[in-house]
């Protein structure tokens, strides 16, 4: 890895944000009414190096809905539960190649929900989350969980949480079609209310980049110095990260970024360089995949510009 300093990190955040700043393509997600009112112009940067140090630039603060960016961590909180291996055989790792709610995915996979990073997955490990069977306990185990990893508490946005359960017919199909195929562990529109209610979780640009710094710092907080997963897990779910986290796009992605990022329909991308830094990225205008185009911009262009590349 090419090692960089923080004066010139701080300064490439910075040009990254004056010089995307204006960039006006894409649309706010609108299949989910709530994400369609959020504010286009918001745009923030924030990264988080594995002393914990936070560099960062414009709305950081802002709290938007995490959306799919949550898949990331209760993936690894079902392998911190289930052991890698149960979650290889029961979910899978495989990239999609398909968009996030695909049901042509799961039919193609042969009854499989491929990866835990895509809609089928993600309700299949919120299947999965322990105490399997009690509503409350699978929500504390995953907020306990999203908290130690962003180093503090995140809030539900009951009017996305609303919103989404009351447009979610595709992913009720999802849950179904998956109980069809014995691959949901629990009750599925138990299972589906976890993931909607997980996706309308509140997060800021600064709590992702924390949440990326963790993964980063193979499992222990850069902020809070506390261990939260274990940090074998950390290989894993960077693989699945850099395999699928932009859906159809990955390659496309990752071949320009040189990162392992992962992105929600709220506009914020979760990015991953193991041992050198997490960062995010924040802005809610998406393009037809559902990634946020200032995000992609911006870490696209901090990562070039400071020669940071997971693969060379
Ligand atoms: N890509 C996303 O962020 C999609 C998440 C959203 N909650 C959905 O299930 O459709």
């Amino acid at each position: 890895m090419q090692k960089f300093d923080t004066k010139q990190l701080n300064d490439v955040v910075n040009e990254a944000y004056e010089k995307i700043k204006g960039d006006d393509g894409g649309n706010n997600a609108d299949y989910i009414p709530f994400l369609a009112k959020v504010p286009s112009k918001l745009f923030g940067i924030s990264v988080c190096l594995p002393d914990g140090e936070i560099v960062e630039a414009g709305d950081t603060d802002y709290v938007f809905g995490i959306e799919s960016v949550s898949k990331v961590p209760t993936a690894i909180l079902a392998m911190q539960q289930y052991g890698a291996d149960t979650i290889l055989q029961k979910i899978g790792a495989d990239a999609t190649g398909l968009p996030f709610n695909s049901i042509m995915a799961i039919l193609l996979e042969n009854d499989h929900p491929s990866t835990p990073l895509v809609n089928a997955g993600a309700i299949t490990a919120c299947s999965m989350v322990k105490p399997v069977g009690n509503s409350d306990g699978k929500w504390k185990s995953i907020t306990d969980f999203l908290a130690g990893l962003c180093g503090s508490p995140l809030v539900l946005q009951d009017e996305l949480y609303k919103s989404e359960s009351a447009t979610n017919f595709n992913n009720r199909s999802i849950a179904w079609l998956l109980k069809n195929y014995n691959r949901i562990y629990d009750d599925p529109d138990m299972s589906l209310d976890i993931y909607t209610r997980q996706c309308s979780m509140g997060v800021t640009a600064r709590q992702l980049s924390i949440c990326g710094g963790t993964i980063a710092n193979r499992g222990v907080n850069p902020v809070t110095k506390k261990k939260v997963f274990d940090a074998e897990l950390t290989s894993k779910i960077v693989a699945m990260i850099a395999s699928v986290g932009f859906y159809e796009h990955t390659g496309d992605w990752i071949f320009t970024s040189g990162i392992p990022a992962k992105t929600g329909v709220g506009g914020g991308i979760v990015g991953v360089l193991p041992g050198v830094m997490g960062i995010a990225a924040f802005s809610p205008k998406l393009d037809g995949s559902g990634n946020s185009v200032r995000a992609q911009n911006a870490i696209k262009y901090i990562t070039n510009k400071l020669g940071l590349n997971l693969f060379g």
